[in-house]
């Protein structure tokens, strides 16, 4: 018989955990590693993870530690699920303690800011290896609804569709359905930008603006997504599949969303300080709509909604202010 497949899981949050939970449910034995032993203690003697994932019981193949050799030893697959600002300081760390030959999935949904990388590019970068070694898993996976095992599909990109397939294989639940795509650009910037829509959809969904107004902010935010993606070499027909339309629905329909739920206590007047106070976890739009933004200047694409998101949330622009400022742009054509 064949050995089980390793999988180290960097990252105890609630996607790292769920995660972990659908690999070990596919068969792979794995280990999660957090940052806090009290948290790696808990998982192990309750087989719950009390702050990100309570009540959700974890299956008997995957345990946590807060040692990253540990956790790192002999991993067919190293997943990684800290957040996207931390990702290149997590990784200097832990790139010494990394098993040859082992994939690098990124299960993060940001652009660093300063340098505008996508997160496989900050691990192509830190860890010095090709991009064949890396692969992302992304689309519509509200944390909580796949640790309960409601069923969801997804994309697992890497530019080697073979490294794609055998993590398809590792990750394949009776509830989690992945698909494969090379289209790694296009698949990172979905995820990256949506959750910047994620944040607009909210503030109108705060506002109370309606449904003609969200469709209208999904539609559009898929344009701007769209032709950034273009711009940087994705294939468009990425946006209309799982990592696209796909993630931009769930993010925007979903109360389980941080960043909708965020851009909705703004849209309902909390300032950025309440509303930082008010969420507990990482909503990554919050800052890598300034690095989608200027990933969009420095190729000359224009992106209104970003532009906007950024100058409500860290300019300080009323969100009243910013609709009629979309609203009286100039006439343009759908298509261009
Ligand atoms: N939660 C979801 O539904 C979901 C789904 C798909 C993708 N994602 C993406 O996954 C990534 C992780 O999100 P999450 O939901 O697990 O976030 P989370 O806030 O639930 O957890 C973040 C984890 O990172 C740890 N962390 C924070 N700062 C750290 C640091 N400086 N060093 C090391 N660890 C640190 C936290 O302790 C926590 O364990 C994000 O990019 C997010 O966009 C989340
Ligand atoms: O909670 P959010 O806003 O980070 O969204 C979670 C996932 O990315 C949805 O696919």
């Amino acid at each position: 018989m064949s050995k089980p497949v390793k999988a180290a899981v960097f990252g105890t949050g609630s996607w790292g955990t769920a995660f972990g939970m659908v690999l070990a449910d596919a068969g792979c034995d794995v280990v999660l590693w957090g940052r806090r032993p009290e948290v790696a203690e808990a998982v192990n003697s309750t087989r719950i993870n009390p702050e990100y994932l309570p009540g959700v019981e974890l299956p008997g193949n995957l345990r946590a530690t807060a040692d990253a050799a540990e956790a790192a030893r002999d991993a067919d697959f190293t997943v990684l699920a800290v957040p996207s600002q931390t990702l290149r300081g997590n990784l200097a760390d832990w790139a010494p303690l990394l098993a040859p030959g082992t994939v690098l999935v990124s299960l993060m949904k940001g652009v660093e800011l300063g340098s505008a990388m996508r997160m496989s590019e900050v691990i192509e970068d830190v860890v010095k290896v090709g991009a064949d070694r890396v692969a992302v898993v992304t689309g519509p996976n509200l944390a909580r609804e796949i640790a309960a095992r409601m069923p969801a599909a997804a994309v697992v990109a890497c530019t080697d569709e073979s490294v794609a397939q055998r993590l398809q294989t590792a990750c394949h639940t009776p509830y989690f359905r992945p698909y494969t795509n090379t289209d790694v650009v296009g698949c990172e910037l979905g995820g990256a930008v949506k959750n910047v829509i994620g944040l607009a959809v909210g503030i109108a969904d705060g506002m109370g603006l309606g449904d003609n107004a969200k469709g209208s902010l999904i539609t559009r935010g898929l344009a701007e997504t769209t032709r950034l993606g273009v711009a940087l070499g994705a294939d468009p027909l990425t946006f209309s599949g799982l990592a696209g339309l796909g993630d931009l629905v769930a993010t925007c329909s979903s109360p389980l969303s941080r960043n909708h739920t965020f851009g909705t206590n703004l849209g309902k007047g909390l300032t950025l300080e309440e509303t930082i106070a008010v969420t507990k976890q990482t909503a990554e739009g919050v800052k890598s709509c300034q690095s989608v933004l200027d990933l969009a200047r420095r190729y000359g694409v224009d992106m209104p909604l970003t532009e906007t998101v950024v100058a409500i949330v860290h300019e300080g622009k009323p969100p009243v202010v910013a609709v009629e400022e979309l609203m009286s742009r100039s006439a343009k054509p759908e298509r261009r």
